[in-house]
């Protein structure tokens, strides 16, 4: 059974290899061959633990063979040496083994030879041998190589933090996900939610000051097998992004817009936050996108969501509508990583191209959705400051009207003396984020 479970993640890995999201093509596995329980776990981490170690691993590969070997060879490496170096309950012998028989049951028997020498001398090696092969490299890329990050995001990294600090970010993006939800209190009390997961046989605990964050400690289970997902007791978000809406801070009875709001994390809490009264207008130019937002809203049972399909970037449709506007912008996502394991190896710079001006009109436009004295929230899952910081001074250069408004004295996340909130994962523990209030003078 594990040599299939290693099977299907080869196959995954070829197609993310031909071009596919990580999580997409995971999903279509996993859902195809409907798998459960420890093949379903196994699966999950060869896949995202070797996309996650890619430069790592190659860099081992690199230093063993004198020239790479054809892909499909060099996946079956990249596996069979993600099992020796990350995971510990599976055997060395177990992991070459499966690896041999894997590269023969591909029709690559011929290569059978270099990969039980390759894993072989790896798991023969007393000292790590990654160290001497990156000996030579300028520090960027050693950590790139150790750490399996583009030498790009290292960089970026290395700009604004110290390099323990910047080691420590590393180490975190690595760890696998945690999963923290957000409660339904219009559906469910914490204590009950927690009861119904402990019958379950789950962990769940509060994560205080947050009012509606719980954490959960394990979970094989696909999302909707959880009790009470499908009776909107609860949503997946991480305590980082649920402290936006918090950031926001909407009341019952006002009309809110949330100009990128799909699939509805932040506007579905928005409401709940309202008590489900007033008007939350949720739009996006993701039809796809709206629908999973649908979805979420009618399994959480909100009525005040009112969905739109437009360019949030081109619309005049709200002008002086709202009495709170939320702008969570498409962004580089630099500040999740751990959650997207083929994120990292996406090129930043020409991601930065198309999403700098984007995100300048859309501060642009919805900022004029935004009554006179109203709020406008701007969040982004990245840690780059031209996404964040440089936008918002941008923005506040060419409209006088603006001011930044920091948070209140009591907010648990502390903001900068310029009024914004930056969220570094590896001292707060929580996805990377930047934030910030701004009001509208007249
Ligand atoms: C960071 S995601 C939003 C996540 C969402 N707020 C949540 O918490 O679930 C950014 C969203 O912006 C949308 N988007 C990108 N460009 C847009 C535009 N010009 N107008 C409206 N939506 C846009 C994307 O479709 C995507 O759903």
């Amino acid at each position: 059974m594990e040599l299939s479970a290693r099977r299907l993640a080869l196959d995954t890995l070829e197609r993310v290899a031909k071009g596919a999201y990580a999580d997409v093509a995971l999903h279509q596995v996993l859902q195809r061959y409907a798998l459960h329980g420890s093949d379903r776990t196994l699966v999950t981490e060869l896949v995202y633990g070797t996309i996650r170690q890619q430069r790592t691993l190659d860099t081992l590969i690199q230093g063993f063979c004198r020239q790479l070997p054809p892909l499909p060879v060099q996946l079956v490496l990249r596996l069979g040496l993600y099992q020796l170096r990350y995971l510990d309950r599976i055997p060395a012998h177990a992991a070459v083994h499966s690896s041999v028989e894997l590269v023969k049951q591909i029709g690559l028997e011929g290569f059978a030879k270099l990969v039980n020498g390759v894993l072989r001398r790896y798991s023969r090696c007393t000292t790590d041998p990654l160290e001497a092969f990156i000996a030579h490299l300028p520090l960027v890329s050693q950590l790139g190589c150790r750490y399996s990050f583009p030498d790009e995001l290292i960089a970026s990294w290395l700009e604004r933090l110290p390099l323990q600090e910047c080691t420590a970010l590393c180490q975190w993006f690595n760890q696998p996900p945690r999963l923290d939800l957000r409660l339904n209190p219009l559906r469910i009390t914490a204590d009950q939610l927690i009861a119904d997961f402990e019958t379950a046989g789950y962990g769940l605990q509060p994560i205080p000051p947050l009012p509606q964050g719980l954490v959960l400690s394990h979970c094989g289970q696909s999302m909707q097998e959880l009790p009470g997902y499908a009776a909107g007791h609860w949503s997946v978000q991480d305590r980082a992004a649920q402290w936006v809406s918090h950031l926001l801070d909407p009341q019952p009875g006002e009309v809110v817009i949330d100009a990128c709001a799909a699939p509805g994390g932040k506007t579905t809490h928005i409401a709940e936050l309202m008590e489900d009264q007033g008007r939350v207008i949720a739009c996006d130019r993701s039809p796809h996108r709206l629908r999973k937002l649908a979805q979420n809203r009618d399994r959480l049972g909100l009525k005040s969501i009112e969905i739109h399909i437009l360019d949030s970037a081109a619309a005049g449709d709200f002008a002086a509508v709202g009495d709170r506007v939320l702008l969570d912008a498409p962004c580089s996502g630099t500040g999740t990583l751990h959650r997207h394991a083929d994120a990292r190896w996406r090129p930043l710079k020409r991601r930065l191209g198309e999403l700098l001006p984007l995100q300048a009109q859309l501060l642009a436009t919805v900022s004029q959705w935004v009554k006179p004295y109203g709020l406008l929230v701007y969040a982004t899952c990245s840690l780059e400051p031209a996404e964040n910081e440089a936008q918002i001074q941008q923005f506040l250069a060419h409209h006088p009207q603006w001011h930044i408004e920091p948070p209140p004295p009591n907010f648990p996340l502390k903001a900068a003396p310029e009024g914004w909130i930056t969220v570094w994962p590896q001292q707060q523990d929580m996805d990377g984020f930047f934030m910030v209030r701004l009001r509208r003078d007249s």
